[in-house]
This record gives C-alpha cells, sequence and structure tokens, in this order.
C-alpha cells in the first residue's frame, strides 16, 4: 500500500483533503483521526502535522506526503523532494522590521530574527555570509519585535494583513516563493504515479472551465486565436452551414474576457461549464 502523509490541521489541511477527495480517495470523518486505510484504492492515509512531513517522507518511513514548500526547506531532510506543485496556499516567505529600520539583509548582522523557519532563515543567510541570532518560536512570529525578543522576523506573507497590525514592514529579496507541494522520499513508490496524476487531473478541473459556442464559420481562425484550448478547439457542423458549434478549455481566471471577447466577435449562446475530473 502506498503511505501518504496528509496535513492534519493548519492551512493546507483542508485543502489538501479536498482535493483527495476530488481525486476518488477516501477520507476521515472526524478531525482527530490519524490513520484511514483506503483499501479499494491500495493507499493508506497518515494525518500528521504539516512540519513533521518532510522528516518522515525524506526518511523513508512515508512514501509521499502533501506540504508546503517553506516546510520542505526548512526540515533539510536530503531524502525528500517537490515532485509536483499544488496550487493552494500561495504564499512568500520574507524579512519584516518597523517600517524603515532596515533595507537590506546584510544591516541583519548580529542581529536577533525571530522565525517558525529557523531551517530555512539559516540555509538563506549562510549562503550570503550573515550570522544572526535566530530567535525561534512557533507562531504569531509577528509580535516578537514589538516584545523586544527579535530586532526583525523572516515569516509567511499573504495578504501583509498580519505585518501591517504588527507595525511591520518587509525588506530584502523574496526568501522563496512558497505553496502547497507533493513530496516524495528517496525511493521511487509503486502507485505514487497514479497519486500524482489524479491531482493533476483535480488541479485542472480546479484551473479550467469549458466554454460551447456558436459561431459563424467565417469567424472561426479569429475566435481560434481568443481561446485556442489544449490542442485545438472541438468545431461540430451545425444545421445550419454556415454556423458552428465551438467547444474549448479555458483558464477560470481568463472566463470572462474570453467570454467578453467572443460576443463582440459574434460568438452566441455562449455557455461555460465546470470540469470534474480530467486526465489531459
Ligand atoms: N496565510 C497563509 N497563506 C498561505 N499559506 C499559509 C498561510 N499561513 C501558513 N501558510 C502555509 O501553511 C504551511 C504551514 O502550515 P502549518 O499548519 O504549520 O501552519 P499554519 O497554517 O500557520 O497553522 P497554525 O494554525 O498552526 O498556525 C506553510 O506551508 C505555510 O506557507
Ligand atoms: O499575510 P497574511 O495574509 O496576514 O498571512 C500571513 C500570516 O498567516 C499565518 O499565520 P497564522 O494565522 O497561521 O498564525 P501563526 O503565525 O500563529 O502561524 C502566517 O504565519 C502569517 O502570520
Ligand atoms: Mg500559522
Amino acid at each position: 500500500m502506498l503511505r501518504i502523509a496528509v496535513p492534519n490541521k493548519g492551512s493546507l489541511s483542508e485543502t489538501a483533503a479536498e482535493m483527495l477527495a476530488e481525486a476518488g480517495y477516501a477520507g476521515r470523518r472526524d478531525p482527530k483521526t490519524l490513520h484511514v486505510v483506503d483499501a479499494d484504492n491500495d493507499v493508506e492515509f497518515f494525518f500528521l502535522r504539516p512540519k513533521d512531513i518532510a522528516t518522515y517522507v525524506g526518511s523513508g518511513a512515508i512514501d509521499v506526503g502533501i506540504t508546503g514548500r517553506d516546510l520542505l526547506l526548512d526540515a533539510r531532510m536530503p531524502g525528500a523532494r517537490e515532485i509536483e506543485a499544488l496550487g493552494f496556499a500561495g504564499s512568500t516567505f520574507r524579512f519584516a522590521a518597523p517600517s524603515g529600520r532596515y533595507t537590506d539583509v546584510s544591516e541583519l548582522d548580529g542581529l536577533r530574527i525571530a522565525t517558525s523557519y529557523p531551517g530555512l532563515v539559516d540555509a538563506f543567510l549562510d549562503e550570503r555570509g550573515i550570522a544572526v541570532d535566530l530567535v525561534p518560536l512557533d507562531g504569531a512570529v509577528e509580535s516578537a519585535v514589538r516584545l523586544g525578543v527579535a530586532d526583525a522576523v523572516a515569516d509567511v506573507v499573504e495578504t501583509g494583513t498580519t505585518l501591517r497590525q504588527a507595525g511591520l514592514d518587509v525588506f530584502g529579496p523574496v526568501i522563496l516563493q512558497s505553496e502547497a507541494v507533493l513530496i516524495a522520499g528517496p525511493v521511487d513508490a509503486d502507485g505514487a504515479e497514479t497519486l500524482l496524476r489524479r491531482l493533476r487531473g483535480v488541479m485542472v478541473a480546479r484551473r479550467f472551465v469549458m466554454i460551447d459556442y456558436d459561431l459563424p464559420l467565417a469567424l472561426l481562425d479569429d475566435a481560434v486565436k481568443i481561446a485556442g484550448g489544449v490542442e485545438s478547439p472541438t468545431v461540430s457542423p451545425l444545421r445550419d452551414p454556415d454556423w458552428v458549434a465551438v467547444r474549448v478549455m479555458v483558464a477560470r481566471a481568463r472566463v470572462n474576457p474570453v467570454m467578453d471577447a467572443l460576443y463582440a466577435l459574434g460568438a452566441r449562446a455562449i455557455l461555460v461549464t465546470a470540469i470534474h475530473n480530467a486526465r489531459l
């Protein structure tokens, strides 16, 4: 059985569980459940702290897992590697300090830096020859400066709201662009390919919609320039020989501008439908 590690709580857990359910796997009914055997799919799930998942996967105790890229790098487990970005829980990892206090990371030399990701920060500063006094904290890191235990912080930034509320501003380079990732261990496990294909199918279904429309045949080349589909749009005849029906996949984020452009061109009866799953 393929052993899969899934975040048991925190920002990643809900979407990870939704994606696995959409990929046809058994979930857990009780959020306290730690282990689920899905015999039909020949896999078993271990619900673990997201921070620990790279340790289990890197050591080979578990075959594959879902965690954050930042957590993977922070764990510094040579046996664990990212095999697919999963397109959710996107964030940047940044230094921050009271507005205007620092502009460059070199100014951090000898200062106290609070973070929940000491491995990640240490590796980044080490590469640049900057030696700091790391203050490891579990969370709510943004309060560390105000409370006097650190001069600056290094933390996850999504909207920036938490930083702003704490009177902090980012400075220096983006340490990391993070998102949820699928990771694998040192050996290729049987069944990992199937999991990967299924998760890719779920990502396609989440990212794309199907658009159907009717169009005068003479306008087809222009319409294909607006939305070209994955390979090429499906074109079907209509009873009126001057018109065709067109079916094309479009990124969800582009659907409204694409509909506007198709309508302006002369397309009519434009319909958008969800894709529930896919193999491209
Ligand atoms: N606001 C956020 N936006 C996007 N991703 C986030 C956010 N906060 C945390 N993450 C991501 O979640 C992962 C950390 O998950 P973890 O469960 O350890 O922390 P958490 O979500 O902050 O949980 P907690 O509720 O314990 O604070 C990391 O990959 C991190 O980048
Ligand atoms: O840029 P923002 O949109 O404000 O999001 C970033 C914040 O979200 C997370 O905090 P969380 O709520 O998980 O609390 P924690 O710091 O205790 O982990 C993260 O640690 C940042 O503090
Ligand atoms: Mg948090």
